[in-house]
C-alpha cells in the first residue's frame, strides 16, 4: 500500500500538522515529517476531519437501481467526505432478513468507496404487523445494530415496545421515523398558514411530536435505546430535551435540509422541495440549529433519498418525497452551523463522525485523528465555494434542493483506511485504486 504524508493540514480546524499514513493507519502526527518514500498530499489551507459517518442513507439497492446503487451511492458518499454510511432498509425486497442485509453489506465491501452498514427493518416488509428477524440480522456478517422501518412509522405501540425490548440483547437501537399515520393521511407539506393558502394537505408538527413523546416513554419503560430520525420541529426538540434530562437513552438526528430550508419553498410548487418530514418554519430551523449546537440533537444525518427524474418532475401531489444530500452535507453544516458561530470544527467532527458511529455501535469509525487509529480522514477546504449544479452530482439521481444556491466549502480528499477514495475533489475510480486488504 502506498504511504502518504498529508502536509500542513489544520487538524479539526485548529493546529497545523503533518499526518503520516502507513498501511491504512495513522502512523505519525507532527511538524515537518520526513517525506522520503511517500506520496505527499499538500493540505495547505485545508481542515482535516475524521471520515464522516452517515446514520441515514438510502442506497436503493436492491430494487430501485434506476435511482441509486450501492456503487453510485457510496461514490457519492466518498465525494461528500463519508467513510461509512448506514443503508436504510426500505429497499425491494426490504432488508428484513439476514440474507438481504448481508447482500447489501457485501456489495459495499466489493465496491470499496466507503463502508456500508446495513440497517435492518423492524417489521416484516415494513408492513408494521410483525417483527422482522432482528436477532438473525444482528448475528449475520453484516452485524446489524440499527433497525428502522424508515419511510414508515412503527405506529403500533405494542410492536414498538417489543422491538425496543428485543434489541437490548445485542445493544441495538430502534431508529424511528416519527409520523403518526392517521394525522398525516394525504399530507403534502408542513401544516400551517401556508399549506392553507397553497391548498396542500398539511403535515402537522404534532404528528411527529406525539410519536416521539410516546417512544421516549416506551424506551424509558423497557430500559432500551431509541433514536429519532430526521427530527424537524421545535416541539420535538423540547421533548428530546425533557427525555434526556430524565436519563432516557434517546438520541436524535437532524438533516442538513432541515437546518437550512423552510416551508416557504413549497410556494414554488416545485417538488424538489417535497420531503418527509416536510420543510418546517424559520422558527423550527432556529430551534434545530440551537439544539444541534447544544447537543440535544446528537448528530447530522443526510437522509440522502435519491429519486429518478420521472418520480420528481411531476405535479407536487404525485411526486416522491425525498432529496439527495451526501455531497452537500458538510457544506450545508458549514454554512448553517460553523459560519454562524454555533459549532466549531471539532463540534462538526463530533456530530458527523464520532457520535453517529457511537449510536450505530461501529467501533472502527468515528475515531479521533490520532496515532494508531485507522486512517479514515477527510480534507476539506472551507474557503472554497460553488454554485450547486445537479449535473455535477456523483449520485445517480439529481434531486438536490440546492440547485443554483451558492454553498461554501469543498471536499478535496477522502481516505478510507489509508486509501484515497477522493483526490483533488474527484472520486478515485476503482480501476486505479489499490486492492484493499480484506
Ligand atoms: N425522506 C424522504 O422524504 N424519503 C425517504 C423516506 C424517509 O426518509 O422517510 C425515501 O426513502 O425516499
Ligand atoms: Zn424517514
Ligand atoms: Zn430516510
Amino acid at each position: 500500500m502506498t504511504a502518504y504524508v498529508i502536509r500542513n493540514a489544520s487538524i479539526l480546524g485548529a493546529d497545523v500538522a503533518d499526518v503520516r499514513i502507513v498501511d491504512g493507519v495513522i502512523a505519525e502526527i507532527g511538524t515537518t515529517l520526513d517525506t522520503s518514500d511517500v506520496e505527499v498530499i499538500d493540505a495547505d489551507g485545508l481542515i482535516a476531519l475524521p471520515g464522516l459517518v452517515d446514520l441515514h442513507t438510502h442506497l436503493r439497492e436492491p430494487g430501485r437501481e434506476d435511482a441509486e446503487t450501492v456503487e453510485t451511492g457510496t461514490r457519492s458518499a466518498a465525494a461528500g467526505g463519508f467513510t461509512l454510511v448506514h443503508a436504510m432498509a426500505n429497499t425491494d425486497p426490504v432488508a428484513d432478513t439476514a440474507g438481504v442485509v448481508e447482500q447489501v453489506w457485501r456489495l459495499g465491501r466489493e465496491h470499496g468507496y466507503c463502508d456500508v452498514a446495513p440497517v435492518g427493518a423492524v417489521t416484516v416488509g415494513l408492513a408494521g404487523e410483525k417483527l422482522a428477524e432482528l436477532g438473525a440480522m444482528a448475528d449475520s456478517a453484516a452485524r446489524v445494530r440499527v433497525f428502522s422501518d424508515d419511510g414508515k412509522c412503527v405506529s403500533d405501540a405494542v410492536l414498538m415496545r417489543r422491538a425496543l425490548e428485543y434489541v437490548k440483547a445485542f445493544d441495538g437501537v430502534i431508529a424511528q421515523h416519527a409520523q403518526e399515520p392517521r394525522l398525516t393521511e394525504g399530507a403534502q407539506m408542513n401544516e400551517g398558514e401556508l399549506s392553507g393558502v397553497l391548498g396542500l394537505t398539511g403535515w402537522p408538527a404534532v404528528a411527529e411530536e406525539a410519536i416521539i413523546a410516546r417512544d421516549v416513554l416506551l424506551a424509558e419503560h423497557v430500559g432500551s435505546r431509541l433514536h429519532v430520525c430526521h427530527l424537524s420541529t421545535r416541539g420535538s426538540v423540547e421533548i428530546v430535551r425533557w427525555a434526556k434530562s430524565r436519563g432516557i437513552d434517546v438520541t436524535a438526528e437532524v438533516t442538513p435540509h432541515h437546518l437550512l430550508l423552510t416551508d416557504e419553498l413549497a410556494a414554488t410548487y416545485d417538488p424538489i422541495y417535497k420531503v418527509n418530514p416536510p420543510l418546517r418554519t424559520a422558527d423550527d430551523v432556529a430551534a434545530l440549529r440551537e439544539a444541534l449546537a447544544e447537543g440535544v440533537i446528537d448528530i447530522v444525518a443526510t437522509d440522502h433519498a435519491p429519486h429518478p427524474s420521472e418520480d420528481k418532475d411531476c405535479e407536487w401531489a404525485a411526486a416522491a418525497f425525498g432529496m439527495i444530500g451526501l455531497e452537500t452535507a458538510l457544506s450545508v453544516v458549514q454554512h448553517t452551523m460553523v459560519d454562524t458561530g454555533l459549532l466549531d470544527w471539532a463540534g462538526v467532527a463530533d456530530r458527523m463522525s464520532a457520535r453517529p458511529a457511537a449510536i450505530g455501535r461501529v467501533a472502527s469509525h468515528g475515531r479521533p485523528l490520532a496515532v494508531g487509529e485507522p486512517a479514515n480522514i477527510v480534507l476539506y477546504d472551507p474557503s472554497a465555494s460553488r454554485v450547486v449544479r445537479p449535473e455535477d452530482t456523483v449520485s445517480m439521481s439529481r434531486n438536490t434542493p440546492y440547485r443554483g444556491i451558492e454553498l461554501p466549502g469543498k471536499v478535496v480528499a477522502t481516505f478510507l483506511r489509508g486509501r484515497p477514495t477522493v483526490l483533488d475533489g474527484t472520486v478515485v475510480d476503482e480501476a486505479s485504486v489499490e486492492e484493499v486488504s480484506a
